[in-house]
Order: structure tokens, then C-alpha cells, then sequence
């Protein structure tokens, strides 16, 4: 049976490390040295900075970066320690000079650690320009398929009964007497102690079942202490460095005697101090040793200098035989450390027999526990678990599983976790789930326990009612004060840009309304070191780092696979697909969502397009949840710039002919060409009516059910009222804020005005017929001083989106989305004013400013001037036409030309120009745009690790073929930019 099983597992393992060696085949053949520099694999111009020796007689070298100013750091990349890099001098291609493993990295510096190379020593020139490459790792490879055959021929030992149990062949059991337990943490929950008596109980296996913030951790930690306690030697492994150092940082407060094998990933005090390295160090041959080292180094030195063969070869043999020394000693002291510590941490590849380990006896282990069992290869697992008669696995299947890079491999089962294979066979009878949960929001929560965990999760009470407001610092906002937003990009034609890659997904839309969410939590003082941007995608990565990294360098910004294990305060997803075949790729898969949702603690939003990603059910019911417990909002209120999708002129003007009203729009405005160069279908006109988010007519799939009932309710109530001679329509306060939603939206196709009066559950919503045309913003300014104004930034902030200059005049329809600020700005008033004194209702249809002014910045100069004078209450309707003005004037330097009108927004710095001046390469975003150009088609690489799968790896020749296509279409696109220009200027 196990025998069978390791024989499978190795095929797919086999399979797996082709399609590995296949795609990072591809990647150097096919990508340029600074190309890969720039994905974070590869480090050029480096020199070698120091150089010694260390564990092993290893030649430990640190390279820096070759620059003249000694405080240069090293770019983005992904080097961790324990990666295979290869070194290369900047005159060699092909081969390297050695292969060696990264030991430490800081942001100035990498430490590899080399083995003999094959003429016996390398010798590395200070004055020389090096670079180091990742390498695909056959470390890890040839460990999997060792701990594979072994467990294929295994006869009698220590695992015997182990193997047969979690193969089947025998049911598990348990001790007979337990004693009674005392914990070494008292405030361990009823769950986790049942976890930690259980697991105790149990002779072969037991499984301790964590959901996202369920002290997993908290409770492994008391297990190993009661294990160590019982007198039993733990081997404690994970599959991530990171997960390791974990432990061991908690461990670390306990008197256990913890040993750290490996590379520690973290560079704290505690971790070090329990590393392998660092206990030798300590120990009584550590002098001696060094000695040793110190011997080899210098003689190395001599060694180079060396005037001739002869003399060259005598000092190799001499550091052959201080080596031979140094190998001794030190395994001596090894095994004696290794034998001292009650607890062994490393990864489950550290815990190979062919590093330390070696040094122990067969049955030295009592125990093995896995934690992030979960996201283990199993194959990886099997590496400890050969070495011990019981097992404690910990971790949550319902998240992410291990990247599998072969999609063929991933199907067949090497994707499935020892963890997630021993709960489908076994059942409960093996298991314990943590219940109670110490991250989230009630509400955040509900929903992952209820689509996950059985509906058996519950908030401990010091998170469940915590919100972003009750942080210190944090003001009391719309925004901080509700743990679930929804902005529904549903019909605002924010597409996904199209891409040949299937992989590769992004989303320009949402990158702007994350940055204007984020904005506004900062502004409500929310630190934007506790707010992560989460999106699945890489591209999308890529594009909101380079939207928000520079304004916000804490924001942390990662894909969703790369967030898993982790948390803040608040966490913005960005779901990407909008399209119109209602594709949704690998958000299909419902253990990302779950990861994705559950990184908060005390506010999420998710910014999507609806009507797309509701074509998935599990989506779909996520969707459904935030509109019914969640605040929801439309993209429409945020953006300025966005034509309504199902807006066409025909449909408007039939519905107004029915209305009987006579607001005819202005022309309608046409989507800008430069705006979303690729986006799917960027022409709203031959979308019918009926396709997009149109309340009365929404397409049955995308609703909850009863919602279309309320739709055409609705639309039946708001065309009585447009026929009546009554001014103000009032809503139910029982409208769910969907319902409100549909009505906002129904009431702007109307051309209705419309507000929301009142607090929490006693608010409603109101519609009025328009007053004829007011004049534009000053007149309608603030009519009190608590209406917030336009916030004077940094002028050296990008302006995320250009003010709107007149009030609701405008009559193009977007202008009266802006009721829908206006109301918050009314309910917030309402919030202040009732708080100060428990005072009158503030009053519906007022006109004025809109969110978007709130938001907005002018080119610079205006907004600092506000802010260096001190802002004078009469001169505050003079600076804001002044601010308005200035951003209605092309951004190209020294140009006047109006932008109101015909004004186009470069998405990629994010400013208005003119017609003459909105191509790219005019005014200066030329590089920006091909850049992104290339993004688009160019693969997701091991920039983010793990964030997807890739589907097939191209081979080099079809690459090569793919980067000239991409190069041709770069060219024509500019030549076509420049093209339209030169047409223009006639
Ligand atoms: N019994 C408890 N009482 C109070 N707080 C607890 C308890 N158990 C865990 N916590 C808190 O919950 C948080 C998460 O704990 P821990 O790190 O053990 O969780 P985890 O489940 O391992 O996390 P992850 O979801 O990342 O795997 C920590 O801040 C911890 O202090
Ligand atoms: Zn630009
Ligand atoms: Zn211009």
C-alpha cells in the first residue's frame, strides 16, 4: 500500500520537476540578465564584499552591491535563505563558477555559502563585477525522491506502525491512561485544550485542525511543552522557514531546550541564538573550531598568493586536512547539541539525513509535529515522519495547498495534502478543530465559518465587535466604522485588460478605487502599515505597487497566495475579472477567496465587478453576503471619468420621454481612446440597454433572489412619482443598503436627486425632483463649516482623479452620482452634529461639492498655498475654483488648453492633458506605457512566488516568438499614438 502510494507520488514528483526545469529553462533562455533582475532572481553587479569560513570548512562569501557609496542596497528580489543561487563573473554565460546556497540576506547584503568547487577552492576577486542567479533547487528534489524510496522499501522501523496507520492499513489508537494536564498556558480556550489533550492521547496521529486565527500556533506550542514535559524527544517541522522560526520564536519564551537546524529567515535575536550555528559557538569545542576556521582562512590567503603550482598544491592539501579536522570536531559537537535539545526544529527538507540529523540514532525521536501541514507536499512531510513512531500534524486544508507548477501533476494528486488525504479517509475521529477565532470581525468571520468551517467558528469578545475606529488614532468615519465594504464596479465598464496571457489578469479600474479607498482610511488616520492590498493576480500586483507604492511605502501589497499566514487591520481585495464572458479564472477556486477574506481583522473590502464574478456560485454567495450584511457601493462614486455602460442615449431618452422630463442630457461623453488602451470592449454604445447593471432590467444571475422583485418595485414607485405633482419621495428605512443602492441608482437614471436622512437603522432614502440648473460649485459651497473640504495635500502626491467642475448642471448623467457623496457628507454631518447636540435632521436635497473634491488635489500649487496660509473661511470658495481651475488645465507643462471637455486622463501618471498632449509618448509616459504594454502579455514569473499556477510552461523558441510579436505590436502601437496625433494637428 505505502509502497504503491511512494511509487505514485514519485511519478508525479518526476513530472512536476520536468515542468519545473522545463519553465526555468525557458526564463534564461529567453530573458535578458536585467530582465531577470527586475523579477527578482537575479543579482547583477555584485562584489564580493568579505569572505571566511564557516559550518563545514564552507567558504561563506558576501556580495554587495558594486557601487562607490558603501550604503547601497540591493534591489527587489526574491532571494531567501537556503535558495540554490549559481555564481557567475560578468564575462561568463553559461556556466558558473559554483553553485552555493544563500545563508543570510539583509537589504545590503547576500551571504552564500559555497562547497569545495571542483579544482578545489574558488578564489574570488574583490576588484571583479559577479552576479548570482537562482537556480532551480535539486536539493529539495533529490531529498523528496530519497524520503520517497525510503518510505517504498521501508521494512522495520521506528514508523512502521506510523506509515500503516496513515495508509490505511491500521486504525489508529490511543494511550490508555492520560493524566490529567497543567497547561502551561492558562488561557487556552475549551478548544484548544481539547486539541492538546487529544493530540497528547493519541499513539499514531492526530490532526489539529486551525482556521485563520484560531491560535494554531498557541496551541502547538503547549503541546510540544507538554510533550517535552512528558520526557519525550519532538522533531518539529514546517514546510516554510518562516513557519519554523515561528515556533521557534515561541518556543523561544519556554525553558525547552530548542535547537534550530537550517537557515533561520529571520534575523532575530531569539531565533539566532537557538540557531545550530549559533549553539556550537557556545559550546566547549567552539574555540577550537575556530581555531581551525581561522587556520583554513588563512592559509587560503596564503594560497593565492602562491608563486607556483607546487606551492598552490601544498596548501590545498593543508586546508584538505584542516578541513578533514574541522568536519570532525564539529560533527563531535553537533550530535552532542542535537542530543541535548528536547526539541529539533527545521523545515520538513532540513530534516534530511543527509544534513545533521545524520549524526542521531534510528529511534531518537518520540514525536514528529508538522505544522502548515496543509500546504506541505506530502512527499515533503514524509521526510520527518520516517524518523519517529507518532504524529501531531496542524494546519487548515480549507486554505491554500502547496504551488504545484505541472497542472497535470497538481490534478493527479500532488496538490493533495497529507493533512487534507488523512481527513477524507479517517474523519473526526483523527481531527480537532480550533473553534474559536481571535482576528476578525463577527461579521468578517461569519461568512468564511459558514461557507468553510461548518458554521463553527465564534469571535472571541475581544475581536468580534472591533472595528478600524476603535484603533488609536483613528477618527470615526463612514469608512472605519463598518467591517464590510462592497464596491461593485458592475456596469461602470472598468474592465480587465485583455491579455494573450491567460495568467496575467489586471485591472487599472480598481487600481484607482483602491488607491481612493486607501485614501480615505488614512485620511481617517488608519496607518497605512496596518492595511494590506490583496489581489490574485501578479499583473495586478505589479500595477498597484507601481500606483501606491511611492505614496504609501508601508502599504503592504501582495497576491493572495503570498498573504496567506498573515494579517491586518484592514485588507482591500481587488477580484480583478470584469468581462463580459463572465470568465473567473482561478478566483474560481474557493480556498484563495477564503484566504483572501480571512487576512482581516477589523475591515474588509472587495472591490469587483459583480455581475462577472457572480457567475461563480461561491463567489456569487460572497457577493450576496457583503450586499446583506456589508455596506455596498458603486464604482460611480468614486470615479469621475466612467461612463455607465448601459447608458446609451437611445435608452436614456426613452425612459426620460416617459418620464416626461426635461433634463435632456448634455452629449454624451465618449470613453476617451487612451484611457483603457486594451480594456475588453471599450465601446459602450452597442451595449444594449439591458446588459449591465440596470436595476429594473438586471439579469436574473446576478441578483439575490427577491432582489429583481424590489427592482421593478422600485422603478414602479419612481415613475408614480416622477407622474405626480409631488416634490420628495420618501423610502422605507427597512430597504436593505442593496435595496438603497438599486434606488440610488434607478433614482439617476431618473434624473432624480437623491439623499439618505437619519442614523443605522433608522435611516431612508429620499428622492426629489430637480431644481432648474444651479450655478456651479462656489454658490453651492459648503453652507456650513462642518461640510468637509477639499483636504490640502502634499503636493508631490499624484492627483488620483481631476475634480469635476460644475455642480449638478451638468446634466451628463455621472454628475448626479455625485448625490451619492453628497449624502454620506450629509450623514456625517448628521453623525457630528448629533453627537455635539442631539439635534434637528439635516435637510434633504442639498447641491454642492462632491466626494470626488474631497479627493482630489489641484496640480500642486493652489492646494499648498491653502495649507501655508492658513485656510481663511471666505477665501475657501476662491480656492476651490482656484484648485479646480488649475486641474482643468492640461498637465503638460506651460499648456492652457482646457481639459473639462475633451481632457484625457494618462492612466499612468495619472494627469489630464489635452488632446495634443494625452498620448503617452508626448508628454512624457512613453516608456510607462510600453512597459506596460510588455507587462501584459510578459508571464507571471517566481516574482511572487506561488501566486497561481502557470498553465503551461512555452517552450524557448515559442517565447522568442512571443517577445518579437510583442516588440512588433510595442512599435506599431506607438507609431499608431503618433499617427493620431499628427492627424489632429492638421
Ligand atoms: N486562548 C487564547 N486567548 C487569547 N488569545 C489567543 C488565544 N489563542 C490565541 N490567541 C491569539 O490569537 C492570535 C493568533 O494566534 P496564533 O498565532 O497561535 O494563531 P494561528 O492560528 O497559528 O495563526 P494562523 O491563522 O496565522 O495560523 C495571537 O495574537 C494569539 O495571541
Ligand atoms: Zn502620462
Ligand atoms: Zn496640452
Amino acid at each position: 500500500m505505502a509502497a504503491e502510494a511512494a511509487e505514485r507520488h514519485l511519478e508525479l514528483l518526476r513530472e512536476e520537476r520536468e515542468a519545473e526545469l522545463a519553465e526555468s529553462r525557458a526564463w534564461q533562455e529567453s530573458i535578458s540578465l536585467k530582465e531577470l533582475q527586475r523579477r527578482g532572481v537575479c543579482l547583477l553587479k555584485l562584489q564580493a564584499a568579505s569572505q571566511r569560513t564557516g559550518l563545514y570548512g564552507r567558504l561563506l562569501v558576501t556580495f554587495q552591491p558594486r557601487k562607490y557609496d558603501s550604503d547601497a542596497e540591493l534591489p527587489y528580489n526574491s532571494f531567501g535563505p537556503g535558495d540554490i543561487v549559481g555564481l557567475y563573473d560578468s564575462a561568463g554565460h553559461n556556466n558558473p563558477l559554483s553553485t552555493g546556497i544563500v545563508t543570510r540576506i539583509t537589504s545590503k547584503a547576500v551571504t552564500v555559502a559555497f562547497e569545495e568547487s571542483r579544482d578545489g577552492m574558488l578564489s574570488l576577486d574583490r576588484e571583479c563585477s559577479y552576479r548570482l542567479l537562482k537556480l532551480a533547487n535539486d536539493v529539495t528534489y533529490n531529498r523528496l525522491k530519497k524520503a520517497l524510496n525510503a518510505l517504498k522499501q521501508y521494512h522495520s522501523g521506528p514508523a512502521s506502525n506510523l506509515i500503516d496507520v496513515l495508509f490505511f492499513s491500521s486504525d489508529p489508537s490511543t494511550f490508555n491512561e492520560t493524566k490529567p494536564l497543567k497547561l502551561y498556558n492558562d488561557s487556552l480556550d475549551a478548544s484548544q485544550r481539547e486539541a492538546v489533550s487529544f493530540s497528547l492521547a493519541q499513539r499514531e496521529l492526530a490532526i489539529v485542525h486551525g482556521p485563520p486565527g484560531t491560535g494554531k500556533t498557541t496551541t502547538l506550542v503547549e503541546i510540544i511543552l507538554q510533550a517535552v514535559q512528558q520526557g519525550l524527544k519532538v522533531l518539529c517541522c514546517a514546510p516554510s522557514n518562516v513557519a519554523v522560526d515561528n515556533l521557534v520564536e515561541r518556543l523561544a519564551g519556554y525553558k525547552a531546550r530548542i535547537l534550530r537546524l537550517g537557515h533561520p529567515a529571520r534575523l532575530l535575536e531569539p531565533i539566532q541564538h537557538h540557531s545550530l550555528d549559533a549553539v556550537l559557538a557556545r559550546g566547549d569545542n567552539a574555540q577550537i573550531v575556530a581555531d581551525i576556521r581561522k587556520d583554513i582562512d588563512q592559509v587560503f590567503a596564503k594560497t593565492k598568493k602562491a608563486q607556483d603550482k607546487g606551492e598552490r598544491n601544498h596548501f590545498l592539501s593543508e586546508i584538505k586536512s584542516l578541513r578533514k579536522e574541522l568536519k570532525e570536531r564539529e560533527e563531535t559537537a553537533m550530535a552532542a547539541a542535537l542530543t541535548h535539545a528536547s526539541v529539533v526544529l527545521a523545515t520538513n527538507t532540513g530534516a534530511s539525513s543527509d544534513g545533521p540529523l545524520k549524526l542521531l540514532p534510528e529511534n531518537h525521536f518520540d514525536l514528529v509535529v508538522i505544522d502548515e501541514c496543509a500546504q506541505a507536499l506530502e512527499a515533503s512531510c514524509w521526510i520527518p515522519l520516517l524518523k519517529s513512531p507518532r504524529c501531531i500534524l496542524a494546519g487548515d486544508h480549507k486554505q491554500l495547498p502547496p504551488t504545484i507548477i505541472s497542472h497535470k501533476a497538481a490534478a493527479k494528486g500532488l496538490s493533495l495534502s497529507l493533512m487534507e488525504r488523512l481527513i477524507k479517509r479517517h474523519g473526526e475521529k483523527v481531527v480537532k478543530m480550533l473553534t474559536v477565532q481571535y482576528r476578525m470581525h463577527q461579521a468578517i468571520m461569519q461568512w468564511a465559518s459558514l461557507e468553510m468551517y461548518g458554521g463553527q467558528l465564534t469571535a472571541h469578545p475581544s475581536v468580534a465587535q472591533h472595528l478600524l475606529k476603535d484603533l488609536p488614532g483613528v477618527t470615526s468615519t463612514e469608512e472605519t466604522t463598518i467591517p464590510l465594504l462592497l464596491v461593485d464596479t458592475a456596469g461602470c465598464g472598468l474592465f480587465e485588460l485583455e491579455v494573450e496571457d491567460e495568467q496575467s489578469k489586471g485591472n487599472p479600474g480598481e487600481v484607482q478605487l483602491a488607491g481612493l479607498h486607501i485614501q480615505a482610511l488614512v485620511e481617517a488616520g488608519v496607518k497605512a502599515k496596518d492595511i494590506a492590498v490583496v489581489a490574485p493576480y501578479n499583473l495586478q500586483v505589479d500595477m498597484l505597487r507601481e500606483h501606491l507604492c511611492h505614496r504609501y511605502p508601508e502599504l503592504e501589497i501582495k497576491s493572495v497566495d503570498g498573504f496567506q499566514g498573515r494579517e491586518k487591520e484592514a485588507v482591500i481585495l481587488s477580484f480583478v475579472r470584469s468581462n463580459r464572458k463572465g470568465e473567473v479564472g482561478f478566483l474560481a477556486e474557493d480556498r484563495r477567496i477564503n484566504v483572501a477574506v480571512t487576512r482581516a481583522r477589523r475591515h474588509v473590502a472587495i472591490i469587483c465587478d459583480t455581475r462577472t464574478v457572480s457567475n461563480q456560485a461561491f463567489l456569487k454567495r460572497l457577493v450576496d453576503y457583503f450586499s446583506q450584511h456589508g455596506e455596498v457601493r458603486t464604482a460611480f462614486e468614486y470615479l469621475d471619468d466612467l461612463v455607465p455602460e448601459n447608458y446609451t442615449q437611445e435608452g436614456r431618452s426613452e425612459r426620460q420621454q416617459g418620464a416626461k422630463l426635461s433634463a435632456a442630457p448634455g452629449p454624451k461623453p465618449q470613453l476617451p481612446p487612451g484611457r483603457k488602451p486594451k480594456a475588453a470592449g471599450t465601446k459602450p454604445t452597442c451595449q444594449k440597454p439591458e446588459a449591465r447593471f440596470c436595476p429594473n432590467t438586471s439579469g436574473p444571475e446576478r441578483e439575490s433572489p427577491g432582489t429583481k422583485d424590489s427592482a421593478s418595485r422600485f422603478k414602479a414607485m419612481l415613475v408614480a412619482f416622477l407622474e405626480s405633482s409631488e416634490m420628495r419621495l420618501d423610502f422605507p428605512p427597512s430597504l436593505s443598503s442593496h435595496d438603497r443602492m438599486l434606488v440610488h441608482l434607478m433614482a439617476e437614471e431618473y434624473g432624480l436627486q437623491h439623499v439618505s436622512t437619519g442614523e443605522g437603522r433608522d435611516r431612508y432614502i429620499s428622492v426629489c425632483k430637480k431644481e432648474p440648473a444651479k450655478p456651479s460649485l462656489p454658490a453651492a459651497a459648503p453652507p456650513s463649516k462642518q461640510l468637509p473640504l477639499p483636504q490640502p495635500q502634499h503636493p508631490s502626491r499624484e492627483t488620483p482623479v481631476p475634480p469635476e467642475p460644475g455642480g449638478s448642471s451638468k446634466g451628463s448623467g455621472k454628475v448626479d452620482l455625485k448625490s451619492l457623496h453628497l449624502e454620506r457628507v450629509q450623514r456625517e454631518k448628521a453623525r457630528q452634529e448629533e453627537a455635539t447636540r442631539k439635534a434637528q435632521e439635516p435637510r434633504a436635497c442639498l447641491q454642492g461639492s462632491s466626494r470626488k473634491k474631497d479627493k482630489c488635489e489641484a496640480k500642486g500649487k493652489a492646494a499648498a498655498k491653502s495649507r501655508a496660509d492658513g485656510v481663511a473661511e471666505e477665501d475657501i470658495d476662491a480656492l476651490i475654483s482656484a484648485a479646480i481651475k488649475a486641474d482643468n488645465t492640461c498637465g503638460f507643462p506651460c499648456c492652457k488648453a482646457s481639459v473639462t471637455t475633451l481632457g484625457q486622463l494618462c492612466l499612468h501618471c495619472n494627469r489630464r492633458y489635452c488632446l495634443s498632449h494625452h498620448i503617452p509618448e508626448v508628454h512624457g509616459c512613453g516608456e510607462k506605457a510600453k512597459a506596460q504594454a510588455r507587462q501584459r502579455i510578459s508571464r507571471e514569473g517566481v516574482l511572487y512566488p506561488g501566486s497561481g499556477s502557470k498553465d503551461k510552461s512555452l517552450d524557448p523558441a515559442k517565447r522568442a516568438q512571443l517577445q518579437r510579436r510583442l516588440d512588433k505590436k510595442l512599435s506599431e502601437l506607438t507609431g499608431q499614438r503618433k499617427g493620431k496625433k499628427k492627424d489632429k494637428e492638421k
